[in-house]
């Protein structure tokens, strides 16, 4: 019975009730954190962060080493579980579901993949669904996306470059047919023209797809060049969260600003070069 015992609804009530409708019709974040805190003994590795990703962004998550990026991403697929708050994904908690039903939800690259050594390309590609009893993927399509060529399919991880494990590892994660992209490092031991390279198939995978892509790295240029949206990490806790081109700006405070000092530095550096 509604407020009032009036069976008509009160003015709360219609305000509440459109609120919620409101909810209702705005999908929810890809990917929340909501007051997340993970403690490891007197250090918060991760000290009270809330941050929603909407489906579609491509967010980058810099900061310095030791800033807590790393143990953020792995509470999304619960590889950590936080001591306070929520994370949810597509609006649900986490902890909702079995750990390995959630992470066939998520693609997952770190930086040193873990191919299984003892299978081929097309076997390690196929292994999320093999595990969930799905069909086989169609890994021919997965390697195109990837930008790899069809013939290494029966390869073995060791025959493969560094590089071309990375393109395999993504590949692999877009075989659990997620929307959900998280990338740890992924790029983190591979040489400056295939960092380039893959970094540039990853955005363009990211728009191909639609994705949702989180990435975390070290490398503002990076995070400036691919990202639509750059959130900065300090010893836990976000302080800056921004456009590529806000930062560019000079927007952001000065962790943010300390950051992108680097690569302008560089840039600047480097045209003075060319008119020497
Ligand atoms: N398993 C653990 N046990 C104890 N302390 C930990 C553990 N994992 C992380 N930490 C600490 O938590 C803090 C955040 O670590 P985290 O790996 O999330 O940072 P990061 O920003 O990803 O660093 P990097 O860029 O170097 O990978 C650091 O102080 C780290 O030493």
């Amino acid at each position: 019975m509604p407020e009032g015992g009036s069976g008509t609804f009160s003015q709360n009530q219609w305000t509440k009730a459109r609120a919620g409708l409101i909810l209702v019709a705005m999908e929810p974040p890809a990917l929340a954190w909501d007051r997340v805190v993970k403690r490891y003994g007197a250090v918060a590795a991760v000290d009270g962060v809330s941050l929603a990703v909407a489906s579609g962004s491509f967010v980058a998550l810099v900061g310095t080493s030791g800033s807590g990026k790393s143990t953020l991403l792995k509470m999304a697929n619960r590889l950590i579980d936080p001591d306070e708050g929520r994370v949810l994904l597509d609006g649900r908690d986490v902890t909702g579901e079995p750990a390995p039903t959630l992470r066939r939800r998520i693609g997952y690259v770190f930086q040193h993949i873990g191919l299984f050594p003892h299978l081929d390309v097309a076997r390690n590609i196929a292994i999320g669904p093999r595990v969930a009893g799905r069909p086989t993927p169609d890994i021919h399509r997965l390697l195109d996306l990837v930008e790899l060529p069809r013939e290494l399919a029966g390869r073995m991880p060791a025959e493969l470059s560094g590089g071309q494990r990375q393109r395999v590892g993504i590949a692999r994660a877009l075989a659990q047919d997620t929307k959900l992209l998280l990338m740890d490092e992924a790029f983190g031991a591979l040489d400056p023209v295939t960092r380039d390279a893959l970094g540039r198939r990853l955005r363009a995978l990211h728009d191909e797809l639609a994705l949702t892509t989180i990435l975390v790295t070290h490398d503002m240029a990076e995070a400036l060049l691919l990202a639509t949206r750059v959130v900065v990490m300090r010893a836990g806790r976000i302080v800056a969260d921004e456009t590529p081109a806000a930062l560019m700006a000079g927007g952001g405070g000065d962790a943010a600003q300390a950051l992108v000092a680097v690569p302008r530095a560089q840039a600047e550096q480097l045209a003075a070069m060319a008119h020497r």
